[in-house]
């Protein structure tokens, strides 16, 4: 059992991805943190994130260790928990150029297959190119979107009493990381073609978590 969830950020994939693997008795994999993790080891390392060159040589020597349980996700990078470091401000503006470099995606394209491939009753996997190209075989393929001011309220919402972060500012941040992930050439963020898209808009969390979960029970009944 794979589901592969993909979208773009904010829409509610991790959230979703670790409600829907709790529920299904699944394992849990956020794709994102481990090119998160990449970017922070780039970052530490004094790596120049737009030194494609320089990010493609160095792709392969950070060791990266993702736990699959979704009540506890962790990420280690040569064994220090990188759970809090990669949801930094630096490491979220240079996370799409370290992601667009193909010898990083290659590496942490092996790592998503061995999760899956070792996840004793299967997996939720999400990402941005689950769907397309790591997993094209899952069981259920989600993609979810909501609208730009809908995702910059709900991370604003999460930012309250750490940064004074303007509704505009966070609005313009995710749609510049959507385009640059859209854009790049290698792997881009993309819907599958059998994927099913789930606006989440106007749902809550609790809705979308039953609207895919309803997917699941239907594509493995038949
Ligand atoms: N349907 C929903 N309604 C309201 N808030 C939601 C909904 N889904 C998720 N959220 C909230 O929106 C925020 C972003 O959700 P989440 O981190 O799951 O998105 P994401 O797609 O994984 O983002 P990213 O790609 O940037 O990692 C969280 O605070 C989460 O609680
Ligand atoms: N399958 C994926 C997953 C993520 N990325 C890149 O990582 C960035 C961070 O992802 P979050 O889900 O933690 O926001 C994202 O902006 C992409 O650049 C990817 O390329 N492929």
């Amino acid at each position: 059992m794979i589901v592969a969830i993909d979208g773009p950020s904010g829409t509610g994939k991790s959230s979703t991805s670790k409600a829907v693997a709790a529920k299904l008795g699944l394992s849990y994999l956020d794709t994102g943190a481990q090119y998160r993790a990449m970017t922070w080891w780039m970052l530490s390392n004094g790596i120049d994130v737009d030194d494609a060159s320089a990010v493609a040589m160095a792709a392969d020597k950070p060791v990266i260790v993702s736990g699959t349980d979704p009540g506890a996700p962790t990420v280690t990078v040569d064994g220090v928990d990188a759970t809090g470091p990669i949801r930094t401000q630096a490491v979220t503006a240079a996370v799409s150029a370290v992601s667009a470099v193909p010898e990083v995606r290659a590496r942490l394209v092996r790592l998503q297959r061995a999760a899956a491939a070792s996840a004793p009753e299967g997996i939720v996997v999400e990402g941005r190119d689950i769907g397309t190209t790591v997993l094209p075989d899952a069981t259920v393929k989600i993609f979810l979107t909501a609208s730009p001011e809908a995702r910059a309220a709900r991370r604003n919402g999460e930012l309250k009493g750490m940064e004074a972060t303007s509704l505009q500012a966070t609005r313009e941040a995710l749609v510049k990381r959507d385009a640059a992930d859209s854009g790049r050439a290698a792997s881009p963020l993309a819907k599958a073609d059998d994927a099913v898209e789930v606006d989440t808009t106007e749902l809550t969390l609790e809705q979308v978590v039953e609207c895919v979960v309803t997917l699941v029970e239907e594509r493995t009944s038949r």
